[in-house]
């Protein structure tokens, strides 16, 4: 036998009454279960507000008028004819009570509790009716029950105290009387000893059906809702929550306590008493198979159940010496507090005993602050006690489940999520049965907070991430097409899916809510963007406050790197291939280095030497294990690398520097590259992150221009001298040739000084082997000190350079 509760969604409509039949007919021996009932939705409240205007003297026929119509269009879509006027004549027969009610309100001006509960006692009543007689069309046995007559209380109108013995009797007293009828029961009303309504309070429905389950000794209690049951968080906030399938009570109990609206988890307990289990299910969505709430639920490989949140909470803090040993002070504290009936949602307690911290809802907030002034009048006055402060705008995240108990670094990856993203933790506190941490954090922060946790608790899903990129040119458009193109391979082999939410060129910046489809970003940019505006789109990502977020910088300008501290410190990562931040000042390069580990976040940057190649990682890890580099040798100009390779027979010079431009490898300026800036930039990022704090003077520079080619003004000036000084280009090229050398332009770091010299080199040297755009380095350390440590490959062009800050964006979205 089984309890089936259906809530005011699933009874609101003609088609979800359908629904409910269609469920009915499809449950095995449906007939000797019994049915509980909401109020229609949205008419408990309706009845609270016409008896509140009653109350005030205002009219309230046309919402009367408006709960008639709503029951009666019922009755007319779903009841033949000929069937509908007993139903009609029994919910006149309730309007015009409730009309009665309503005008004595009106005339006395008195509104007592009692006098509420019997208003919205009116609300399950024609429910019930109604649907019990349409169910009647399909069951023959169906009996419409007063469930007020049968469940007793004290008279605390509005949240009455049930009788439970007396309860139990009277309903199996009855279900024995009545034991051939399908029974459909009232939910959330009951009467007092003289037979006057009262009311079960929040959740009251459920305690209806957990109490006759109860009674009834009941396989399971169905609670037929208009979600797929409980979800790992709040779905409005967490746009990946997913279904449960299986919860314990506790689980469900300390779930619910902060936010899961589904089941108000105490009214369950005379279930959870009887081990009675419960399953939520939808009433719009028969397919979902439940949240099933028993006590012997199965092992999860699920590591926490769900995060449970609490928008709005004020924390009052209350310190000073009067505090320290003495016994009952809290004691004292909390039970003023609970007999002035305000809940204290969360507690913690310095082991110094020095200072409490709890959490009440904001509404509470206030008061509980003039209580503790009345009762604690002395020691405040005395300044043993500080006076209290409340804080606002803070919210309550908790983590909740049983596996929590039997697993180490539960907390910490809850605070790792936290602190990665910037969340900053006001107060904490572990409930001794380890089912449940909760934390105290800022209102703004919390559908960050919330999201990071379930990403990294929920390692099954797609984690994400959210990022911000500058540049549209020649790498940051082929970034875009890659990151389209690995997007399905991101999800199945890394779990990871990245979401672009802004983009920014020069010209136009566009932000996207959901995350931009790469097909459209330059239909978006073109049509729909803002004009650019670098403040602005750091100060929107930064507002947008999202979690696991990345700063791209895929520009050659110095002015995004004014924000890069700035942005680390916000906590978001960043990950550039512009070279000007980290070869700029020595101290500017200190402070991101600092921000990023301060902040607990990344700043990957292994695209400013040798574009993808490995090189910064490589160097960061013989750095991390302790080598020490005694010298780097290096070519690292993909460009000058492809010209010496390709500057052979009768070929001109300015035409191949034309060809590494149009092949993507040279700076937007190629300037940079052959003035051998580009190259100085990347010794200095290398010898900085060797251990060196070197500036941009301290590099000493072979130019490998002649002095007009470095005077030109303009690029195409700059082509123009190249080409009148082929000569030159010319006879160096010769003199290699003729002693059967190559060219190259050869940086080296040593005894902390930098070099970067043209040099002619035989088959002898290793870096005599060359082709395209390699780039070759040479690390001798303390390890690898007979031989060296080499990497070689193409160092320059948009693929590898983007494939490489692609790199860097999965390598932060893996921690
Ligand atoms: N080409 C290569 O092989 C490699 C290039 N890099 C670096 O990649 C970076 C980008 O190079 P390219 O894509 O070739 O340059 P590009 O000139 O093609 O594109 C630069 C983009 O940045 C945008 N931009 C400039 N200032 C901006 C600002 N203040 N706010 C927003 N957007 C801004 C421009 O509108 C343009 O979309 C450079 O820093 C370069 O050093 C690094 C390694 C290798
Ligand atoms: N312009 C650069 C590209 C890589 O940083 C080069 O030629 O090496
Ligand atoms: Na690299």
């Amino acid at each position: 036998m089984q309890i089936l509760k259906f809530g005011g969604t699933s009874v609101g409509t003609a088609e979800s009454i359908k629904a409910l039949i269609e469920i009915l007919q499809s449950t095995p021996e449906a007939e000797k279960s019994v049915v509980v009932l909401s109020a229609m939705s949205g008419v408990t409240n309706l009845l609270l507000e016409m008896a509140e205007k009653a109350y005030a003297g205002l009219g309230y026929a046309d919402d009367l008028k408006a709960m008639e119509e709503r029951h009666f269009g019922i009755i007319k879509t779903l009841l033949p004819a000929a069937a509908q006027n007993p139903v009609f004549t029994r919910l006149r027969i309730y309007f015009n009570e409730l009309e009665d009610v309503l005008q004595s309100v009106s005339n006395l001006k008195e509104l007592s509790l009692q006098t509420k509960d019997l208003v919205l006692s009116y609300g399950e009543r024609c429910s019930t009716f109604m649907i019990s007689h349409i169910a009647r069309q399909y069951f023959p046995d169906v009996l419409c029950v007063e469930g007020s007559e049968l469940i007793k209380t004290d008279s605390n109108f509005g949240q009455a105290k049930v009788n439970i013995p007396l309860t139990e009797m009277l309903i199996r007293d009855f279900r024995a009387a009545n034991s051939e009828k399908f029974l459909f029961v009232t939910g959330f009303i009951a009467s007092n000893e003289l037979g006057r309504i009262t009311t079960l309070g929040r959740g009251g429905s459920d305690y209806t059906a957990a109490i006759w389950a109860a009674a009834l000794d009941a396989t399971a209690i169905q609670i037929w809702t208009d979600v797929d049951g409980m979800l790992t968080a709040d779905p409005r906030i967490v746009e990946k929550a997913f279904s449960l399938p299986e919860l314990s009570y506790t689980e469900a109990m300390e779930l619910s306590y902060f936010g899961a609206k589904v089941i108000y988890p105490p009214t369950m307990i005379p279930a959870f008493l009887k081990k009675i289990p419960i399953v939520i299910r939808n009433t719009f969505n028969t397919a979902f198979q439940g949240t099933y709430i028993r006590h012997d639920v199965g092992a999860s490989e699920l590591p926490i159940k769900g995060i449970s949140s609490i928008n709005e909470i004020s924390i009052l803090n209350l310190s000073g010496s009067g505090m320290v040993g003495k016994a009952g002070f809290s004691g004292r504290l909390f039970s003023m507090l609970s007999r002035e009936q305000i809940n204290v949602v969360l507690i913690t307690q310095s082991s110094s005993e020095h200072s409490i911290t709890f959490a009440v809802k904001p509404a509470d907030a206030i008061q509980a602050l003039n209580l503790i002034s009345k009762e604690f009048e002395l020691e405040l006055q005395t300044k043993k006690l500080e006076y209290p402060e409340v804080e606002n705008g803070l919210s309550v995240l908790a983590i909740v489940g049983e596996n929590m108990k039997r697993t180490p670094g539960m907390s910490a990856r809850l605070f790792n999520a936290l602190g990665r993203n910037g969340v900053n933790v006001r107060a904490i506190a572990q409930g001794s049965s380890e089912y449940n941490i909760s934390v105290i954090i800022s209102k703004a922060d919390l559908s960050k907070a919330v999201n990071a946790v379930h990403d990294a608790f929920y390692s099954q899903l797609k984690k994400t991430l959210h990022v911000f990129c500058l540049g549209t040119g020649n790498i940051g458009k082929t970034l875009f097409s890659q990151l389209q193109y690995q997007m399905p391979f991101l999800a199945t082999t890394n779990d990871l899916e990245v979401k672009v939410m802004g983009i920014s060129n020069s010209r136009q910046m566009y932000f996207s809510e959901s995350g931009l489809d790469l097909s459209q970003w330059e239909e978006k940019l073109a049509n729909e963007s803002l004009p650019a505006d670098l403040d602005l789109f750091v100060q929107q990502m930064k507002a947008m406050n999202l979690p696991n977020c990345v700063f791209v910088d895929n520009t050659a300008s110095p002015n995004p790197v004014e924000y890069y501290e700035d942005i680390l410190k916000a906590s978001i990562s960043v990950v550039t291939c512009n070279k000007i931040g980290n070869s700029g000042p020595y101290s500017r390069y200190a402070a991101f280095k600092k921000a990023a580990r301060t902040f607990g976040v990344d700043f990957y940057y292994e695209t400013n030497v040798g574009a993808g190649l490995p090189i910064i990682r490589t160097l960061k890890d013989l750095m991390l294990s302790g080598d020490k580099v005694a010298r780097i040798e290096a070519i690292l100009s993909g460009t000058i690398s492809y010209i010496f390779n390709n500057f052979k027979g009768d070929r001109l010079f300015h035409e191949i520097v034309k060809e590494a431009q149009d092949k993507g490898y040279t700076e937007p300026d190629p300037r940079d590259d052959l003035n051998g800036k580009d190259f100085m930039r990347k010794m200095l990022i290398l010898a900085r992150d060797a251990g060196y704090a070197l500036e941009e003077a301290d590099v000493d520079i072979e130019s490998m221009l002649p002095a007009a080619c470095l005077a030109a003004e303009t690029v195409p000036d700059f082509y123009a001298e190249l080409e009148k000084n082929k000569a030159y280009f010319e006879e160096l090229k010769q003199r290699a040739e003729s002693s059967g050398k190559v060219l190259r332009y050869i940086g080296k770091l040593e005894s902390g000084k930098v070099v970067i010299t043209l040099q002619m080199v035989d088959d002898s040297h290793p870096f005599f082997m060359l082709s395209g755009s390699d780039n070759i380095i040479s690390f001798t350390t303390d390890r690898y000190k007979d031989r060296p440590l080499v990497i070689k490959g193409p160092g320059a062009g948009a693929e590898v350079t983007a494939a490489g800050v692609f790199a860097d964006l999965i390598n932060v979205g893996k921690k």
